[in-house]
């Protein structure tokens, strides 16, 4: 459990943060348009920058300066583009890793090394180097190497971009069953993941908190605000053009389009938000 109150982030003249408040537990999900704030976020969670005022707590403890997350090795973060040791085989830059960490005994380190590979099933690619695995394997081997220190909260900045639809799903699995013994925090722009993932949601933009709730309440923004149309091919480029527009379905004769309104769309149908719609509508709704 990661309480953070009134946290706020100055670079420069510039408000990175405004006082965020935020209770984060379970699966958490970070979304926001891009410059949200998130990755700053992350990075302070993660002691990787600092805050210029605001109070967190990790687990009930005070985290000063992010001194407390450093002695403990409570964070395990991973950043978008994680890439380590390219041409040593995966199982040797473990091994290094744990070493690092002051896992002296090469026994210990052996078996340590052999169940994280196992926990994020690497297993038969132990002695393949870092250029030569997938993208998604290689963020495999970035949760692995977070593993073998322990943490109890993980943080994730958008661990599902770039990976194709398979590897997506694997990943997707991974972190769910990541999730079910530890603290973790996910950013990401595919809602369709977070809707998978979390269990609570946090919302940003331009610094500020929009909304924070369960996926059912940030779906219930949405309510009344979705409408679907039918059209012909040849109204596709005016409703692209001047309205919110949140999927195009192509149907055998013309198009199905949905689309995020808040007031009455004349000729269209209300249909049921999905969680993309609440988002949008979050967004829609704050000054940010
Ligand atoms: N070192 C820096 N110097 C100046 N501005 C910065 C710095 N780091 C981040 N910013 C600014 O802070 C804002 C938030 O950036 P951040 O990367 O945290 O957003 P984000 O929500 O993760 O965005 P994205 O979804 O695009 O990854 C952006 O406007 C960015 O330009």
């Amino acid at each position: 459990m990661i309480r953070i109150e009134n946290l706020s982030k100055r670079i420069k003249k510039y408000h990175i943060l405004s006082e965020v408040s935020l209770d984060i537990e379970g699966i958490y999900g970070l979304i926001g348009p891009n410059g949200a704030g998130k990755t700053t976020l992350m990075k302070i969670l993660a002691s990787l920058t600092s805050m210029n005022a605001g109070n967190i707590q990790m687990d009930g403890n005070n985290m000063v300066k992010g001194k407390y997350v450093k002695q403990n090795m409570l964070v395990g973060y991973l950043p978008q583009d994680f890439m380590v040791y390219p041409n040593i085989p995966l199982e040797e830059a473990l091994d290094h890793i744990a070493m690092l960490q002051g896992l002296m005994n090469k026994h210990e380190r052996k078996i340590k090394v052999g169940q994280v590979i196992k926990e994020v099933n690497l297993q038969g690619h132990e002695h393949k180097k870092m250029i030569e695995l997938s993208g998604g394997m290689r963020k495999r081997v970035g949760i692995a190497q977070l593993l073998l220190g322990n943490p109890s909260i993980l943080i994730f900045d958008e661990p599902t971009a770039g990976l194709d639809i398979e590897e997506r799903i694997r990943f997707r699995n991974l972190l769910r069953h990541l999730g079910e013994e530890r603290t973790i925090i996910i950013s990401s722009h595919i809602v369709e993941d977070i809707e998978f993932l979390s269990t609570k949601i946090g919302v940003l933009k331009n610094g500020r908190v929009l909304f924070e709730g369960s996926p059912a309440e940030l779906k219930a923004l949405a309510k009344g605000s979705v409408w679907e149309y039918r059209i012909r091919m040849e109204e596709l480029d005016d409703m692209v053009r001047y309205k919110k527009v949140v999927q195009v379905t192509e149907e055998n004769e013309g198009f199905t389009v949905r689309v995020f309104s808040q007031e009455k769309e004349e000729g269209a149908e209300l249909v049921k938000a999905k969680l993309v719609d609440g988002y949008l509508a979050a967004v829609a709704g704050g000054s940010g």
